[in-house]
């Protein structure tokens, strides 16, 4: 589940009458997602989704997620175009929390992953990176390598759930991480959860992308890792080269990577499997029994971090050296 906040037909009705989109006709809450509350509101003009934007979201961060939707979807890329209201404004409150309307997107996420689909969303992440160059604002991204370690830290306090091998092997990546770490590589807005469920497919092509609010200012082959992490790993746990060499030829195809990228990648992959491990593994101990929330399974990204520490050159995940440039 996530609807959060439940909403009454007389505060949805007065919501939307802000808006130039007609009547409401139906509005039901969305079952999936964990972050935000969201319903699918049908109106007498169009079908949309209202977010109410729950605790972890910062406030004072919306703007930057409204204006990257809006320069994006601007920029041809598939994603939900922010409403406004009469009044100009995106962003409103409503059950106290901040809420917006966007477009609703049509598409279903693909439940078995193809090498067709890893080249579709290859092709589309480059071209997110390049229609996010010219965006004016920043973001820093919370998630990366320099809070990975209270991440840890936090994790280890529960002695009783997590074992002191497990921390020991964790903080031994984590120094060789966080001392490798690049300090420049080419930047940008990177999308940050670029997962199947926040990608959607209609007819064999890809029709939407959605969820922009992990979106923040960072290496752009980063976000390549860390698609790379979600889409072309096979549920034993096997990395799938054929799905990485599909995914990074089509990145490659409109965004070629520098050396400097190419050579760092191993280790973007390998912090980008330890974020989502330690996000998880967070989530995991600190999500109560009884929350209709399940959280997801950090072992899975376990795995890939340690088939990430075995790796010995680029070459391994299909990236072709020849686009380099
Ligand atoms: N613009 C959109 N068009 C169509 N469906 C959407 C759109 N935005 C969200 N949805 C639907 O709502 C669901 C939840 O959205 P989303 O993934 O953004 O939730 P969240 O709670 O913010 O994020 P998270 O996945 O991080 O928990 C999606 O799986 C999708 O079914
Ligand atoms: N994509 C994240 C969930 C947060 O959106 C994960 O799979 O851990």
């Amino acid at each position: 589940m996530a609807v959060y906040t439940e909403v009454g037909d007389e505060e949805v009705a007065a919501f939307v009458a802000e808006y130039a989109v007609g009547r409401v006709v139906a509005c039901k809450g969305i079952a999936e997602g964990i972050e935000n509350t969201n319903y699918l509101l049908v109106t007498e003009t169009a079908t949309y989704i209202l977010t109410l934007y729950e605790r972890r979201v910062r406030e004072e961060e919306l703007p930057f997620f409204i204006s990257l939707m809006e320069h994006l979807a601007a920029h041809g890329i598939p994603c939900p175009t922010p409403l406004h209201g009469r009044d100009g404004q995106a962003l409103r409150r409503l059950n106290e929390r901040p809420a917006a309307m966007v477009t609703f997107l049509h598409g279903m996420s693909p439940r078995r992953l193809t090498p067709e689909h890893c080249t579709a969303v290859g092709e589309a992440l480059a071209r997110l990176h390049l229609a996010g160059a010219n965006f004016p604002l920043r973001r820093h991204n919370g998630l990366s390598v320099d809070s990975w370690r209270p991440l840890l830290q936090a994790s280890a306090r529960h002695e009783q759930e997590v074992a002191a091998e497990l921390v020991d092997e964790l903080a031994a990546d984590m120094g060789y991480l966080e001392s490798g770490w690049p300090a420049h590589l080419p930047e940008g807005v990177i999308h940050a959860d670029l997962f199947p469920d926040n990608v959607f497919f209609q007819g064999g092509n890809l029709s939407g992308i959605i969820d922009f609010y992990f979106a923040c200012t960072d290496f752009l082959a980063y976000d390549l890792a860390v698609c790379m992490n979600a889409w072309c790993f096979e549920s034993d746990g096997s990395f799938n080269v054929t799905k990485a060499r599909r995914l990074a030829g089509a990145y490659q195809s409109v965004r070629p990577l520098t050396a400097a990228e190419w050579q760092a990648f191993p280790l973007l992959a390998h912090g980008a499997a330890m974020r989502f491990l330690l996000t998880r593994l967070y989530d995991w101990l600190h999500t109560p029994r009884t929350a209709l929330v399940t959280p997801k399974n950090p072992v899975e990204y376990l795995q890939k971090m340690r088939f990430h520490r075995r790796v010995r050159s680029p070459g391994e995940y299909g990236l072709d050296v020849d686009r380099a440039a």
